[in-house]
């Protein structure tokens, strides 16, 4: 499997965000896309995700499953959560397992990989900001999805959770996965690509 972007273009608010991006990311490897705030790191990440129009260029996820889209064939871990505040903490996971299909790990399984399993009870409105992001992550779990797409997705944990996001991104890497992370702090994880936007690239 491989996703390829040629020639993409995004623009935001009538603005050209970024143009003529090219590249491409294989099924095991990680893309990790760097670069000063405001330079179209998330506005990527969002264009794979189906979230906003790419202005022109073509995305291809190459040895995908053809009859579906990109982005039904892609998990989207970004800003927000995504969680129903009054849902508790397995509710709501049970919620995203069956409404995203394919199922994966169990609700049980994927709160006890992000440490959630004693507090399954809780609605999502009472977890720290942390706890937040790790309910999020598990989101992950119990679904397949081939594409990861990780929006500075250490931001909020500590680094305990940041050495479980790394173990889980390479478990999803073995699994044949690959994925495409934002950020702006060091994310060790290999085998990796690297995608860097220059301030030069932000259009004025
Ligand atoms: N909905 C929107 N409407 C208009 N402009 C937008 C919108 N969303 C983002 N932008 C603009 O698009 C540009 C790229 O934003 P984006 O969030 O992709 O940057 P980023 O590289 O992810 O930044 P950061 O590192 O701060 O998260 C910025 O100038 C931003 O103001």
């Amino acid at each position: 499997m491989k996703l390829i972007a040629e020639d993409l273009a995004c623009e935001r608010g009538g603005r050209r965000v970024f143009d003529h991006l090219i590249f491409d990311v294989s099924a095991g490897e990680a893309l990790i896309v760097t670069g000063p705030n405001g330079v179209g790191k998330s506005s990527l990440l969002r264009v794979l995700a189906g979230l906003v129009p790419a202005t022109s260029g073509t995305l291809t996820l190459e040895g995908g499953e053809v009859e579906l889209s990109l982005a039904s064939q892609c998990h989207y871990f970004g800003h927000a959560d995504a969680l129903k505040p009054p849902l508790t903490v397995a509710e709501n996971l049970a919620f995203w397992r069956s409404y995203n299909g394919k199922p994966a790990a169990s609700v049980d399984d994927a709160l006890e990989e992000v440490g959630l399993e004693f507090i399954t009870h809780l609605p999502a409105g009472y977890l720290s900001a942390g706890q937040r992001r790790r309910l999020a992550l598990a989101r992950l779990l119990v679904s397949w999805r081939p594409v990861w797409l990780l929006d500075e997705p250490t931001s909020a944990l500590d680094a305990a959770s940041e050495a479980k996001l790394l173990e889980l991104m390479h478990a999803h890497l073995a699994k044949g996965g690959l994925i495409v992370a934002a950020t702006h702090q060091d994310l060790p994880v290999s085998p990796a690509r690297h995608l860097r936007f220059e301030a030069a690239e932000a259009a004025a």
